[in-house]
């Protein structure tokens, strides 16, 4: 297993995103944010967009998982070669990808990407919307995988919290490669139930970085 890897094991990974158009997108305020993340003990940041990313790497000493959205539909975390490649100049020590088997926007197969981005070094995380996702993605070598995708796509329904079903799937059948759990972690309760289904890292994102989205649930829940 790759060191950077083995460095995640069992921390809190941040992931500190703002996304078009909101207030806090710009690459200081996200470094600020991930920077006090690491203060308060993450292990790892999880971030969006060459700015961030550099802006992030040049402020934190823990692992970095870089990713570049394009849009917000269909393929869009990392859709191509040129995204992960530029992932990787901007420092990430990790970049995340779409890994569902839909197609991608250069034309590359998935296998394709893989085999190219692992011949010039990069260490490489699988968002996955399904069991077959994640299966395809340890078949292919990749280095991570992560439920990410799951309730994004067609392939599972959006459940509340974690999708604790396909985590628990994602364990019992992935033991090869690390499972990490991200998506939909909004309390600590949470994240202690899927570190005991066996997950290698917990991300936790929206629930400590994203003040719009926490401040919608105060005012939700004095309005019941
Ligand atoms: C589906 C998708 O595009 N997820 C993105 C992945 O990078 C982010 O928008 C998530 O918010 C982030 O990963 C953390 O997840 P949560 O906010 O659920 O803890």
């Amino acid at each position: 297993m790759k060191k950077v890897v083995e460095r995640l094991h069992h921390q809190l990974i941040v992931s500190c995103q703002a996304y078009p158009g909101e207030a806090m997108r710009h690459p200081e305020t996200m470094a600020q944010i991930a920077f006090s993340a690491q203060a308060g003990g993450a292990g790892g940041i999880r971030c969006q967009g060459l700015s961030d990313i550099s802006a992030i790497k040049g402020t934190v000493s823990v692992p970095v998982i870089g990713l570049w959205k394009e849009g917000d539909t269909g393929v869009y975390i990392t859709p191509t070669l040129r995204h992960a490649r530029c992932c990787m100049a901007a420092g990430a020590d990790i970049v995340a990808l779409d890994a569902t088997d839909r197609p991608r926007p250069d034309g590359l197969s998935l296998a394709e990407t893989v085999r190219i981005l692992h011949s010039e070094g990069a260490v490489l995380m699988a968002d996955c919307s399904c069991l077959d996702d994640a299966r395809r993605a340890r078949d292919l070598g990749f280095d991570i995988v992560s439920p990410t995708l799951a309730g994004y796509t067609e392939a599972r329904q959006k459940t509340d919290g974690p999708d604790y079903e396909l985590i628990e799937a994602m364990v019992s059948n992935i033991s090869d490669i690390p499972v990490i759990c991200e998506g939909r972690v909004h309390t600590p309760e949470q994240a202690q139930r899927v570190k005991s289904l066996g997950v290698w890292a917990v991300v936790v994102g929206t629930a400590i970085t994203h003040p719009q989205t926490i401040t919608s649930w105060f005012v939700q829940a004095l309005q019941e």
